[in-house]
């Protein structure tokens, strides 16, 4: 798709974004930066996309961030984006950046965390293809591998078990449900990045059911873009990764000649 394909309305909001006098541009990283995968470790990144997306954080009055649910060393190993460098990383759904979590992590969250492990290893260990992502404050159950049937049987032995502990916080995505220990939102990431970075327009692209909470702290001003099928309050939609660079390189080349 090259930039001439990009379709009204989404082309015209791009042109007003790239001349907001500040822009934040942030990205989820699943799903958009990265094409899904089998495997969680094999989620290599569109180069255009990062390529854009460092040249976004190179211009003038211009931010860039990538807001994911992978822990934050994590994505920025997959990512090859440091964890300190111009483009802004968070991880661990919104609440982890360089400077630690949002809220400080207890004993008692670690200890809760290691429960939902136990539980998790033990539901993996019944089905074929399910596994166990540890992170530093939730824990993925992954069953893009299993059988359809497996898959089920595991995601519903979830919530009907660790999903409703005290204290647990439960979102389904893509193939996973993840438990966490402490609140999570890409949405109040979001806030905090545009009250750091003094952004006028945010531009967010996503892809999950974790994205919904970023794109729900957008407003009339701001440019919210769902990648892929599923419902979104996103004002946008486009295909795939692939459009995910092209609308990224268009939008840097525009702000870059304004
Ligand atoms: O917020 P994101 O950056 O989109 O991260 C969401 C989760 O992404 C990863 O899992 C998903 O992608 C995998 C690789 O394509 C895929 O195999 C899996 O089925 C997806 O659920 C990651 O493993 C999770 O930790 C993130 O929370």
């Amino acid at each position: 798709m090259s930039d001439n394909t990009i379709e009204e309305p989404l082309r015209s909001a791009l042109v007003t974004a790239a001349a907001a006098p500040h822009l934040l541009v942030a990205s989820d990283y699943d799903g958009v930066l990265s094409p899904i995968v089998s495997q969680p470790e094999d989620a290599v990144p569109n180069p255009a996309s990062v390529a854009a997306i460092e040249s976004a954080a190179a211009l003038p009055d211009t931010s860039a961030a990538v807001v994911s649910g992978r822990a934050l060393t994590d994505l920025s190993l997959r990512s090859g984006l440091p964890v300190d460098g111009p483009v802004t990383l968070i991880g661990s759904h919104g609440t982890e950046s360089s400077t630690g979590f949002i809220t400080e992590i207890t004993d008692g969250h670690r200890a809760l965390l290691d429960r939902i492990i136990t539980e998790f290893s033990s539901v993996a260990a019944d089905y074929p293809g399910v596994r166990v992502e540890p992170k530093p404050i939730s824990v993925a159950l992954h069953v893009r591998n299993a059988s359809p049937a497996a898959a089920d049987a595991a995601l519903n032995r979830a919530r009907a078990g660790a999903a409703s502990w005290d204290g647990v916080e439960a979102t389904e995505g893509k193939a996973v449900i993840e438990l966490a220990v402490i609140a999570t939102s890409k949405g109040h990431a979001l806030d905090a990045l545009r009250a750091r970075t003094g952004a006028d327009v945010v531009l967010y692209l996503g892809d999950d059911v974790t994205d919904e909470k970023a794109f729900a702290h957008l407003g009339d001003s701001d440019v919210s873009i769902k990648v892929g099928d599923g419902a979104t309050i996103a004002r946008h939609r486009i295909p795939d990764t692939d459009t995910v660079a092209t609308v990224l390189d268009f939008l840097v080349t525009l702000r870059q000649s304004s």
